[in-house]
């Protein structure tokens, strides 16, 4: 079916974003940003290929990161599909996508990928970041598990088959210092104090496929906060929609900057899920960061705080 332009959302976001460009020349320290909205479903193929054509749009609009939502090359329909589709990093679905990110120059932060786990019977849910030659630069395997009884829709237990990672993960990118984090993780401000105040991050990624009824609750607000708390930019890639008859989510894809604007949005969950593919894009400001922080200097507060980081130290749990 074909869509009009006006109504398409990747159409609306791009030329709105290509006329404002025009209109103000570019600091040095800017660098454009993307946070991909999608639908994905069971079928990986298809999956794909929405991504390659994505890639491809936000590498003509001059995107040095393209960042992806959690579980972008897989949403099961039924219990135990992940698992079956689980492959190790050097497998072949994470080697195309390597391939899309050497073949556009591009950055790829690709959240929330079905990684073969320690046994059959488990996964890793890993965010992978691949820079622009497709070598991949860093894994960051989720710490905290959606085992949620959500209000009104369903029970979530993401730890029957998935094994949480233990280590934080930060990576320096073009685009600044990245923290590496996915989707349930953003309601756990600790792990976002530590990526911020012991590794320096300055932008902070949050993959997710948050639930319809969560995210109307809390999705926005949990992330302005986690922004303004660590004066980073926080980049928020969004599912949105339906993927099959039992799951669907919010949407609503973010960029915020460090004082806490939107300064980039797709919608929340589409009535169509056409039309709930798009790519948000910012210029990322790294002089914006630090003036944030020179202005406002929480860290030294922080850092002082000798028993702020004892506490913290022990985490994660082991
Ligand atoms: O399993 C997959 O296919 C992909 N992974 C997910 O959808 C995960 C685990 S079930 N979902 C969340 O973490 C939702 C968090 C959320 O909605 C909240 O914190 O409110």
């Amino acid at each position: 079916m074909a869509l009009s332009l006006a109504r398409n959302p990747i159409h609306r976001s791009l030329s709105s974003f290509r006329s404002r460009a025009f209109k103000c020349s570019m600091a040095a320290s800017s660098i454009r940003v993307g946070a991909v909205q999608m639908t994905s479903t069971n079928d990986i193929e298809a999956n794909f290929n929405t991504c390659s054509r994505l890639v491809k749009e936000a590498s003509i609009a001059g995107v040095k990161l393209l960042c992806f939502p959690e579980a972008f090359s897989f949403v099961s329909s039924r219990d135990g599909e992940s698992l079956e589709i689980a492959e190790p990093i050097d497998g072949p679905i994470m080697q195309r996508y390597c391939s899309l990110a050497r073949e556009s120059n591009i950055w790829l932060s690709l959240g929330g990928f079905q990684e073969k786990g320690p046994d059959d019977n488990h996964l890793h849910n890993t965010h992978v970041l691949v820079d622009d030659t497709g070598s991949i630069k860093s894994l960051y395997r989720k710490i905290h598990l959606f085992d949620v009884d959500v209000p009104g829709n369903m029970v979530y237990k993401e730890s029957n088959f998935t094994t949480p990672g233990d280590d934080i993960v930060v990576e320096d990118s073009p685009v600044g210092r990245l923290g590496l984090t996915v989707c349930y993780d953003i309601r756990f401000p600790e792990l976002y104090q530590l990526l911020r105040f012991q590794h320096n991050a300055q932008v902070l990624l949050v993959p997710a496929a948050f639930t319809r009824v969560t995210g109307e609750a809390h999705w926005e607000i949990l992330l302005r906060a986690r922004a303004i708390e660590t004066q980073c930019y926080v980049v928020a890639a969004a599912q949105a929609g339906k993927h099959n008859e039992k799951r669907e989510s919010y949407g609503d894809s973010l960029i915020i900057d460090p004082w806490g604007r939107i300064t980039a949005r797709l919608p929340a969950f589409a009535l169509s899920d056409r039309l709930s593919t798009g790519i948000a894009i910012v210029d990322i400001d790294l002089l914006n960061i630090a003036s944030v922080r020179t202005r406002m200097p929480i860290s030294e507060v922080i850092l002082n705080r000798h028993l702020f980081l004892e506490d913290v130290n022990g985490f994660p749990l082991s």
